[in-house]
């Protein structure tokens, strides 16, 4: 389980989550909604390590992890795929895979990567800043698939892509949380993710609103609230 407890946040001065509670249990889905600058993003960062919160804990598996680098914590089987998503433009597609391999591991790792997502299979080779966002965003979520982990933190994969590449990405979303990884996830296509998730969270200027099973939700109420939102 990944917990995160009275979790304060920002930037500078500047406080933008306040006192955030959220459970992600093992192996569910939560969908983490809210309108534009709520905190969602930010939250994501804190819980990866790639901001340091201002208070609050960070448990994961009973554990706090409070303070630590994303690398470690990635190492524990918390990985975040960013918004930007993270790759190393300048770098071919298997360079990108391996460096996020562990050594001795490196054909295992791309094999894995190109039985999620085929298409990276032809375009080993590539620098990963020529491809297409899609197949960039591809290559984000394979990266992190190679490292098997407990809890992906998903900040809007989507977002930009054509319809068909979104239901790619989903059907690979699938497929992770089928083979037991946990997911939080920051999605602008509301009943998307309504579909897909088991629990959700509302955050609205850095508080959480609602938290509850998806079942309890008007998932069409919640897409007409944000932009975005019904796709
Ligand atoms: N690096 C930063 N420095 C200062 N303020 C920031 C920074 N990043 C975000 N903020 C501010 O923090 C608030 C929350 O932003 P955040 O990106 O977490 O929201 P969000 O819910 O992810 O929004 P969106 O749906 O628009 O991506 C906003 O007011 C934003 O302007």
């Amino acid at each position: 389980m990944l917990e995160l407890r009275g979790l304060d946040a920002g930037y500078g001065g500047t406080q933008v989550l306040r006192g955030v509670d959220l459970i992600v249990p093992d192996g569910s889905i939560v969908a983490l909604l809210g309108p534009n600058g709520a905190g969602k993003t930010t939250l994501l960062r804190a819980a990866s390590g790639l901001i340091r919160p201002m208070g609050g804990d960070i448990v994961l598996g009973g554990e706090s992890v409070l303070g630590m680098p994303p690398h470690d914590l990635c190492a524990r089987g918390l990985c975040h795929v960013p918004e930007g998503r993270g790759i190393f433009p300048s770098l071919t597609v298997r360079d990108n895979l391996i460096l996020q391999s562990k050594a001795g591991k490196e054909k295992e790792s791309i094999e894995r990567a190109v039985s999620a997502f085929p298409r990276l299979g032809e375009r080993l080779a590539q620098l990963a800043g020529t491809m297409s966002g899609g197949e960039q965003q591809m290559l984000a979520l394979a990266r992190t698939y190679i490292q098997k982990p407990r809890f992906v933190l998903l900040d809007e994969v989507s977002m930009g892509l054509a319809p068909k590449i979104v239901d790619e990405i989903f059907e690979f979303l699938g497929r992770l949380a089928a083979e037991g990884s946990a997911l939080l996830l920051v999605e602008q296509y509301v009943t998307r993710a309504l579909d897909v998730a088991d629990y959700v969270y509302l955050l609205n200027r850095g508080r959480v609103s609602f938290a509850g099973e998806v079942s309890e939700v008007d998932a069409d109420a919640i897409a007409a609230e944000y932009v975005g939102g019904g796709h």
